[in-house]
């Protein structure tokens, strides 16, 4: 079964049609991406999968559950946790405490089981400490765990933006543009990491425009352009699809980052 699928997904904002008739499924294993010229539609695809926007017309099933215009908690509940293309941290809490957070958005231990079971909750509490901590490791931030996180330069952040949607413990991953302002180094150690995330059981879904990435981390592509889904396949497959290349060259601005990609999809 399909961890995610999208039939016939659709999003208009006025008369402009951002997502248009888009269907896919994300296996539950590995990293899928979803690639495009800007303004393709990518964001506005992975909020309508996370529910901060209603489709206008379509249906999006979740491990066989039809979440179709449900709110952005009870996706997340469910297990599918959203990253953000902007780093959202909590800035004055320290580096562990960002990922504390996260962890307890599913912890049992709320206010008032806390209250009333406080050994309980003290043990919920260490093992949500020692998994923060775990986290942590996993994604090169152990050393500054009482940082405040606004003191962590970008590529950190992002590290730890990542670390913080892992701890809730998710199912499936949607990350929106991971490498975006990291370097070459940064982008390959955050490789690493989404393949150790995607062989640890979680699926990954992906937003990204850095085509190194996308071609040395992701299992299979999805190719959007002016919302409609144009092309989808392995790495090789899509980066030779005519359609693809036809898409990237003809993107009217291509941004900084994207010009490189477009590129190499082209040529490479
Ligand atoms: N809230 C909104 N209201 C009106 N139009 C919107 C809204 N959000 C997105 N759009 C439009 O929908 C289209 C798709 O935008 P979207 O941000 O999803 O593309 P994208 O592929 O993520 O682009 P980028 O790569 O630049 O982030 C664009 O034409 C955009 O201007």
């Amino acid at each position: 079964m399909s961890r995610l699928r999208l039939e016939g997904v659709t999003r208009r904002f006025g008369g402009l049609v951002a997502v248009d008739n888009v269907s896919f499924d994300v296996p539950a294993e590995g990293v899928t991406a979803v690639i495009g010229p800007n303004g393709a539609g990518k964001t506005t695809l992975f909020s309508l999968i996370s529910g901060f926007l209603p489709p206008s017309a379509g249906k999006i099933t979740f491990d066989g559950q039809d979440i179709t215009g449900h709110a952005p908690q009870s996706i997340a509940a469910r297990g599918l946790v959203r990253t953000f293309q902007l780093v959202k941290l909590f800035e004055d809490l320290s580096v562990l405490d960002n990922v504390k957070v996260g962890c307890h958005l599913h912890g049992k231990a709320g206010l008032f089981s806390a209250l009333l079971r406080p050994a309980s909750a003290r043990r919920e509490e260490a093992q949500v400490e020692a998994r923060a901590r775990d986290l942590l490791a996993f994604t090169g931030l152990a050393a500054l765990a009482d940082e405040p996180a606004s003191a962590l330069p970008y590529g950190r952040q992002r590290m730890l933006e990542l670390a913080r949607a892992m701890a809730a413990g998710p199912k499936l991953i949607l990350l929106d543009e991971p490498a975006a302002g990291l370097n070459a180094e940064e982008s390959a150690a955050l490789s690493r990491i989404i393949r150790r995330i995607a062989d640890d059981g979680t699926t990954v879904l992906l937003i990204e425009h850095d085509m190194t990435l996308v071609m040395n981390t992701a299992d299979r592509v999805v190719v959007v352009d002016f919302g409609r889904k144009i092309a989808q396949g392995t790495p090789a497959q899509v980066r030779a699809d005519p359609a693809v290349i036809a898409a990237y060259l003809g993107a009217p601005e291509p941004s900084d980052t994207e010009s490189p990609s477009a590129q190499e999809t082209a040529h490479g």
